[in-house]
């Protein structure tokens, strides 16, 4: 079994790490292309054996499967590049949204998923979203969310849904990350705790945190109710935050959405364009 990748960027990268670590794939059996080769070249000359390729069409005249880790507008032109050399034996998966499985079907004729990952796949946790095309069988299904599930927790969900699953699982992490940040900010501006202490802190809090809500049997209001003692200091601060963030989810999932129906629009306009 050979894994191939195409763009070696922030995720290509992530996920070629994460298989190795993982014990998913030794470095052998991996093969990747980057329009700029230093950011594929420092992978070979870390994982000795993973081999690093000058061409697209050889990631793919290699590979068993072949992750696409490209940007929507990337897509097009990529596809059109490797399309011959596609087999039906082959798995394509893809890791963005807005391109659409019908697209990746009606130019390619391998086994095609549609799977998002998440930075949080780095450390082997946090979820992988998955669709599938018609051509995958239950058998294929199955072998590509246990290869998934070496680093991640493999969730099947429908297309239509894709952008507000990933708003969450593969956006989320920076957002979190953003209010940890300024929760860390405010911190120091306002009492003068060192920055490494609030930002250690911070990280072990998210972690317990994220804890008791997978593995601990806790859910978000259980455990709201559960921190906020009756006439403790929890209750102050969530009357803050019921009082200032009223809104601000919506406004934020409205405005991944509109960027979303762009990209759509966009890779759209690829896809059908007559060459
Ligand atoms: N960064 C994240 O947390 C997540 C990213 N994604 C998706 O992953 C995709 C890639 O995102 P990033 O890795 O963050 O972007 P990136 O910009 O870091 O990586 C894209 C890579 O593709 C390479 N590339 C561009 N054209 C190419 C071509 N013709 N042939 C070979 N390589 C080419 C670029 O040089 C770059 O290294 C996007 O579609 C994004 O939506 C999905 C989930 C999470
Ligand atoms: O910002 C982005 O477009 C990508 C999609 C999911 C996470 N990052």
């Amino acid at each position: 079994m050979k894994a191939g990748f195409i763009g070696t960027g922030s995720m290509g990268s992530i996920l070629i790490e994460a298989f190795i670590h993982s014990g998913a794939f030794n470095p052998e059996q991996i093969v990747a292309s980057n329009r700029t080769m230093s950011k594929v070249s420092w992978l070979a000359e870390t994982y000795s054996g993973l081999q690093a390729v000058h061409s697209n069409r050889e990631v793919v005249q290699q590979s068993d499967v072949i992750f696409l880790c490209i940007k929507p507008g990337e897509y097009k032109k990529v596809i059109d590049e490797i399309k011959e050399d596609v087999l039906p034996s082959q798995y394509v998966v893809s890791i963005t949204s807005p391109v659409l499985i019908k697209h990746l079907e009606g130019l390619l004729p391998a086994k095609i998923s549609k799977v998002i990952p998440s930075i949080t796949n780095y450390v082997l946790s946090g979820a992988t979203l998955c669709i599938h095309g018609n051509r995958m069988q239950p058998e294929d299904k199955e072998w590509i969310e246990n290869l998934l599930a070496h680093v991640s927790s493999p969730i099947r969900v429908s297309e239509s849904y894709t952008r507000i699953s990933s708003d969450i699982s593969s956006c989320g992490p920076a957002f979190l990350a953003n209010f940890i940040q300024s929760f860390i900010d405010a911190a120091v501006e306002v009492t003068g705790i060192s920055r490494e202490e609030a930002t250690m802190l911070a990280s072990e809090m998210t972690l317990g945190t994220g804890k008791l809500l997978t593995t601990g049997g806790f859910d978000p209001i259980t455990l709201q109710k559960r921190v906020r003692v009756p006439g403790g200091v929890t209750a102050e601060g969530l009357r803050i935050m019921e009082r200032d963030l009223s809104g601000m989810f919506e406004r934020l999932i409205r405005a991944t959405h509109g960027k979303f129906e762009e990209d759509l629009e966009k890779a759209e306009l690829l896809f059908t364009l007559k060459q």
